[in-house]
């Protein structure tokens, strides 16, 4: 069976680390959310898969290349312009063909583990089948109304408790989605929407059923729920192997990995669950709690903790900080003395709508440079190639290319 994965969209709710790549590169244990994504699809089997790329492709496909180093074959098609779930879809037409009787569909954007895959393959029928998940949150997701599996009303993110059965996104289609593709029409946001798509399929009495998972599927709305997705999937890794050099003195407990050419210095203090890539350089006498995730190229010195974090890859930070429930992007550099505030159940506004945030501390884009003794307050976020001199309090968002004297 071929399968076509939704990537072509930023994901403006996981802003400002969207800034620079899609949603569907975000890492998680250090790997983007799209591996976690075609490596439980290699686990089943599925090996064509057709990738749909519009925002910030290049950085996709000089990463997945033709797939082979992931044990897939990867075709590349690029929307050109992101109207919708649907207009992504449609892409793929020339690549199915009539020995297609039927087809996966996926969102790059969610984590699923083979099974949950596997859940959907064993049960599909009709003419469209979607994997649905149980969730007493269902704010921002599509929902179904069904009878015994035949789904009877698709709702997409409306307010209110009409139903707690959630459309995860992964589906299996027929040919004859294409046709009906052609006939949706475009929604009240502006998008063709696949769930308008399946609607109307359900309206002309065609069989759309609903397959119910308990397997693992994790969706990122915002940004900060990458800080839980990554701590599941740490929490749940097996054979994190130890490759770099762990000096005399270094203290490991717990489930950790480390990479090749990393170098962990005498006193430094490891809990795990905890992921660190290659070529870091790490300590003395620094202090990694769970569930963190450091990336490759990453150097923290003496005297800085960090918890329940990620960070992206080529950071330096300096002596004496302390990092805690928050996100770095890329390529930051963090003077000594950098502190971030943290908070539960922060109020945070965007796009107008307010959100409350689990605990949380800062989440900075790429390429920012912080000097000495900083201090972020809780839930702010720093964009992309924004400088702070030394001894600041940031207080509020800073947005791309902002300069704090
Ligand atoms: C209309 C629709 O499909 N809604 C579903 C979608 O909402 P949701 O709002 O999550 O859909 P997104 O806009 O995030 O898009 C999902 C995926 O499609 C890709 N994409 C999106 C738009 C586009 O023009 N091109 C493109 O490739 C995105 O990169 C992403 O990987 O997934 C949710 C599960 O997470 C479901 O509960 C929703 O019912």
């Amino acid at each position: 069976m071929k399968a076509i994965i939704l990537a072509a969209g930023e994901g403006l709710r996981c802003r400002p680390l969207t800034l620079t790549r899609s949603k569907v590169m975000l890492p998680i244990a250090n790997r983007p959310i799209l591996e976690h994504v075609i490596a439980s699809l290699e686990k089943n089997g599925i090996t064509d898969i057709i990738l749909i790329v519009g925002y910030e492709k290049e950085r996709i496909m000089d990463y997945f290349e033709d797939g082979l180093n992931f044990g897939v074959k990867i075709r590349y098609v690029e929307q050109k312009a992101q109207l919708g779930t649907a207009h992504a879809i449609e892409q793929a037409k020339k690549f199915i063909g009539p020995e297609d009787s039927e087809f996966l569909v996926l969102n790059g954007d969610n984590l699923v583990e083979p099974k949950t895959i596997a859940d959907l393959i064993k049960n599909y029928g009709g003419v469209a089948s979607l994997l649905t998940v149980r969730m007493e949150e269902t704010a921002g997701y599509g929902v179904v109304l069904k009878e015994k599996n035949k789904v009877t009303r698709i709702l997409e993110k409306r307010p209110g408790d009409l139903s707690r059965i959630v459309n995860t996104g992964i589906y299996v289609f027929t040919p004859q989605i294409f046709e009906t593709i052609e006939k949706t029409p475009i929604s009240e946001n502006g998008e063709y929407a696949i769930t308008d798509t399946l609607q109307i399929m359900i309206d002309e009495g065609k069989t759309v059923t609903s397959v119910p998972t308990e397997s693992k599927w994790l969706d990122a709305v915002h940004s900060w729920d990458l800080l839980k997705a990554n701590a599941i999937v740490l929490n749940s890794s097996r054979n994190l192997k130890v490759e770099g050099e762990v000096e005399e003195g270094v203290v490991i407990r717990g489930k950790v990995a480390i990479g090749k050419n990393t170098r962990i210095r005498s006193g430094t203090y490891i809990v795990g669950p905890v992921v660190i890539g290659d070529n870091c350089d790490i300590g003395p006498n620094v202090v990694i709690l769970p569930s963190t995730t450091i990336g490759d190229n990453v150097s923290i010195r003496s005297f800085t903790e960090i918890q329940n974090s990620i960070i992206m890859n080529d950071c330096r930070i300096y002596s004496h900080g302390q990092i805690s429930n928050s996100i770095i992007g890329s390529n930051n550099t963090i003077g000594s003395g950098f502190f971030v505030e943290e908070k539960e159940g922060l109020l945070i506004t965007m796009n107008k709508t307010l959100h409350r945030a689990p605990r949380l501390g800062t989440i900075f884009g790429d390429d920012n440079r912080i000097g000495n003794s900083v201090l972020v307050k809780a839930g702010v976020t720093i964009a992309v190639d924004c400088q702070v001199e030394s001894g600041n309090t940031i207080y509020r968002d800073l947005s791309r290319h902002s300069v704090v004297l």
